[in-house]
């Protein structure tokens, strides 16, 4: 490097690689669409300081690194897909560093017809998606995370948020029972990266989401703030999947609020707990992460 300059960061690869995987079992066939990030770091700098791509492996020929390995090993996730990518890089090219790949897995679902699952077509669910980032230094274990984005739930009642701080700034009352809407997203790390089940606990995280958003059919599950629904589903991950190392859920208060109607005749003494105005910004945006100390033994 020349004297008075150094990299913070370094890295070259190719953006948003699509791929369409079918696996055909007989007549029965899986598909996986996924949209793949690589990128890749050398052991030394003279492509940028010189000029010299003797060393460059082109963003091109790592596009069909993609294809290739696809062919070769098949799909089956998208962090065994980046752990596989990752590695035959480090393997195949000895002036790597680092390897980094990113993936985003398409909300494809099977289509289901008159109660029977297809064999061949699937619908595009995109209530949310999976998404996941693998990145490896030579020598060095693979650090998997993976991401649950877009997930919008919104529930009526069982949630409430009173008892904060009053003062000259303060016009909310409190609200004993009110509209909790949110569009989760969850991004966790994973503390290794064999014997991973990773697709089962996209699933379980997923399901905990929901557990602890909504609750049973009947009664549902009382929130007393967006906070402590947070906390629940974080605690709830660490303590079913000793494989997670830390999570992180984002919960935005997406706000609904009574509309005010009683300027209205004949509307003046009517509670009124059916009309609301959604309201798209601003929202609450609550969010945090969550690790284990020591002390914490998981269940599994
Ligand atoms: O669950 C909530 N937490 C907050 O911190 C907050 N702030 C707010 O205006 N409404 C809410 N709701």
């Amino acid at each position: 490097m020349e004297e008075g300059f150094d990299w913070v960061a370094r890295g070259y690869g190719k953006d948003n690689v699509k791929l369409l995987y079918i696996r055909r079992e007989g007549r029965v066939h899986s598909i996986k669409e996924y949209e793949i990030k690589t990128q890749l770091t050398l052991n030394t700098d003279k492509d940028y300081l010189l000029g010299d791509n003797s060393d460059v492996i082109a963003t091109d020929s790592q596009k069909n690194t993609v294809y290739i390995l696809a062919k070769r090993h098949g799909v089956v996730s998208p962090e065994d897909f980046a752990l596989l990518l990752c590695s035959h890089f480090l393997l195949k090219y000895p002036q790597l560093t680092k390897a980094q790949v990113n993936v985003e897995e398409y909300p494809w679902q099977r289509e289901v017809m008159d109660g029977r699952a297809h064999n061949h077509a699937f619908k595009f669910s995109p209530e949310y998606h999976h998404t996941c980032s693998v990145s490896q230094e030579r020598d060095h274990e693979p650090l998997v995370s993976t991401g649950l984005q877009g997930l919008r739930l919104l529930k009526t009642t069982q949630s409430a948020f009173v008892n904060f701080v009053s003062d000259e700034f303060r016009s909310l009352p409190d609200m004993k029972d009110r509209v909790f809407s949110t569009e989760i997203s969850a991004a966790w790390q994973y503390n290794k990266s064999t014997g991973v089940d990773f697709g089962k606990i996209w699933l379980l995280v997923l399901k905990t989401i929901k557990d602890k958003f909504a609750g049973p059919a009947e009664m549902g599950i009382f929130s007393p703030s967006v906070q402590n629904t947070v906390y629940l589903v974080q605690k709830t991950v660490l303590m079913e999947v000793p494989e997670v190392s830390q999570i992180q859920v984002t919960m935005p208060n997406k706000h609904y609020y009574p509309v005010d109607l009683s300027k209205f005749e004949g509307m003046e003494n009517i509670e009124n707990n059916e009309v609301f105005l959604p309201v798209d910004k601003p929202a609450g945006n609550i969010t945090g992460t969550l690790g284990r100390t020591n002390l914490i033994k998981a269940k599994l």
